[in-house]
């Protein structure tokens, strides 16, 4: 059976080393959350960001606007989060309700204090390699990757879906200098998936399609990664990699606790970054 890639342990392990941080520096980060609507999702995920926030000694804001917000409103309030000095830095939870623009939002937040890492500018800062930052879910499978000793430079890589939030921007983090891996990067909608995925070290799953990567997709011993979740009927959350994988695969993530919990260590790692950068620039 495969190795289990267990994002819940890391991401444990990481809250401690960012507790441990915020006490001994003495720095009290701020971030905010903006939550538009009652999706129970991204409900459940921005509480979990709120209860590690409490965890690691982060103050979290928790800014809640209804589902009949217009853009307008979401933007007013981005500008608002903006200008306080008080916030180290904020994300607006997506999906946003039908009729909102995500791209012209992310567009919106200081790049300085855009913690999800997906304003234009820290993604233009990510292909580049100058600094900027880095996006929570491509940096998350990274950590996950690192975190089990799994190599990178000079392995095919390929990943299944192409969106803004993990796909592209992974592509381009895991081709970066440094890190060396060869990147095939796939629409789900290609029409023989398998023929690229075969060849793969390495399999990455953003598609948000049910048990879309099957153990006939993968070479014996390759290592797969699913970060699109789907929710069954039932309300259970279903993974992008079906269950028949961990026979043939030599590391896997299973449908819970892999890289979820790792984004939001992710988040939080930004925030703690920013309020650090403002600590030692005040008192420079
Ligand atoms: N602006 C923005 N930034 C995001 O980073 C962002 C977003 N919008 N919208 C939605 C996606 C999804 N996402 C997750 C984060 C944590 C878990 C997570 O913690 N999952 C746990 C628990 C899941 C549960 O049971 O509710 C797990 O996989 O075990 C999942 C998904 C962040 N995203």
């Amino acid at each position: 059976m495969a190795v289990l890639l267990d994002g819940d342990a890391l991401a444990a392990r990481l809250r401690q080393e960012m507790a441990a941080r915020v006490a001994a520096s003495g720095i009290r980060p701020v971030m905010a959350t903006v939550l538009v609507g009652t999706d129970p999702a991204s409900e459940s995920y921005v509480a979990r960001k709120h209860q590690d926030c409490a965890e690691i000694g982060i103050e979290a804001l928790n800014i809640r606007l209804p589902e009949q917000a217009t853009p307008a409103d979401v933007l007013a309030e981005v500008a608002r989060l903006n200008a306080d000095l008080d916030v180290d830095g904020f994300f607006v939870q997506f999906p946003l309700p039908p009729g909102h623009d995500e791209q012209a939002v992310a567009a919106a937040i200081d790049p300085a204090k855009d913690i999800d890492g997906l304003h234009p500018e820290n993604l233009g800062r990510l292909i580049t390699g100058r600094g900027g930052i880095p996006p929570c879910t491509p940096m998350a499978v990274l950590a996950l990757l690192r975190g089990y000793g799994i190599a990178l430079a000079g392995q095919h890589v390929v990943i299944i879906g192409r969106g803004l939030l993990v796909g592209r921007p992974l592509a381009m983090l895991l081709s970066a200098p440094g890190i060396d891996a060869s990147v095939t990067l796939l629409h789900s909608k290609t029409p023989d998936l398998a023929t690229f995925t075969r060849s793969a070290d390495i399999v990455i799953a953003a598609a948000g399609h049910p048990a879309l990567v099957t153990a006939e997709m993968i070479r014996v011993g390759a290592t797969v990664v699913g970060v699109g979740i789907t929710y069954g009927d039932d309300g259970a959350m279903v993974s992008d990699i079906a269950a028949d994988v961990a026979g043939k695969a030599g590391a896997v993530t299973p449908p819970h606790g892999s890289v979820g919990p790792l984004t939001r260590a992710m988040l939080l790692q930004n925030v703690i970054n920013i309020a650090q950068q403002q600590a030692d620039h005040v008192s420079a």
